[in-house]
């Protein structure tokens, strides 16, 4: 097995986003009858938007005590309140405007016409600060149930891209990224520290322009040049692939 954690396989990305709302429905409830409290960070993108949508359509959501669930974000796109490109207003769209969440346990990242206007390093460090308060104490972010990721075709995490300076972050939780390759150019993000203080990770990945990129994480150990291969868990570190996203594995 890699050392990047277990490759389930789903036939298509309706099964894979199906298979991925039921566990995720699980992973919460049962962290709230252990810990009172859960805690998730959600991904943009196809798939991010994919499983909250099929989320909203699962019969067990009710399972969730959204009285008792923080939502945070694993990164945005720096634009406007309610612009169409934020990762936030899509979510919202899919799922969050649908269910009982608390609106003081939702946090999305800021928005470039927020308290900080267009200063995206005060955002970042804003958005840092935001979770220091609810992390226990001596941490730095809370202990996250469940972070989500989705892999983009450079293998990317979050808005951590191959070469950029922000995967080679060490001590800051969240920084800004600027000239990111993919629009927009200013973007918000958790950083590795961050992401590995997760109790479980899953990374979703699905279609054949993200096969290679799967392989290539998988194969690799250098986070900083495949950034994927970076993202992992305290506890469990899961991907989620369909047939076509999987088609450059070996072991599959
Ligand atoms: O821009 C982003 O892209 C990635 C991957 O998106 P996908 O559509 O290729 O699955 C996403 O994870 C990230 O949150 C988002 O800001």
């Amino acid at each position: 097995m890699s050392p990047h954690g277990p490759v389930r396989v789903h036939a298509d990305t309706a099964l894979l986003a199906k298979a991925a709302a039921t566990g995720l429905i699980q992973r919460v409830a049962d962290a709230q009858a252990e810990f009172d409290v859960a805690h998730i960070v959600l991904t943009g993108g196809r798939n991010g938007n994919a499983l909250l949508h099929e989320l909203s359509l699962t019969p067990t959501l009710g399972a969730i005590d959204f009285d008792r669930l923080h939502v945070w974000w694993g990164d945005e796109r720096f634009l406007p309140a309610g612009h169409a490109d934020r990762n936030e207003t899509q979510a919202r769209e899919a799922l969050l405007d649908t269910v009982p969440v608390l609106p003081e346990l939702v946090h999305p990242m800021p928005a470039s016409d927020g308290p900080d206007g267009d200063d995206v390093e005060a955002a970042a460090a804003r958005y840092a600060a935001e979770l220091a308060a609810a992390a226990p104490a001596g941490a730095l972010v809370p202990t996250f149930t469940l972070a989500m990721f989705g892999v983009g075709p450079d293998t990317h995490v979050a808005s951590l891209f191959p070469g950029f300076a922000a995967t080679e972050e060490t001590e800051r939780t969240v920084v800004a990224v600027r000239e990111a390759p993919k629009p927009p150019p200013t973007r918000i993000t958790l950083t590795f520290p961050a992401i590995r203080a997760a109790h479980e990770v899953w990374l979703l990945a699905a279609g054949e322009d993200k096969a290679d990129a799967v392989a290539a994480a998988r194969a690799s150990t250098d986070p900083t040049k495949t950034p994927a291969a970076g993202a992992y868990g305290t506890g469990a570190t899961l991907w989620l692939l369909d047939r076509a996203a999987a088609a450059g594995l070996q072991e599959h």
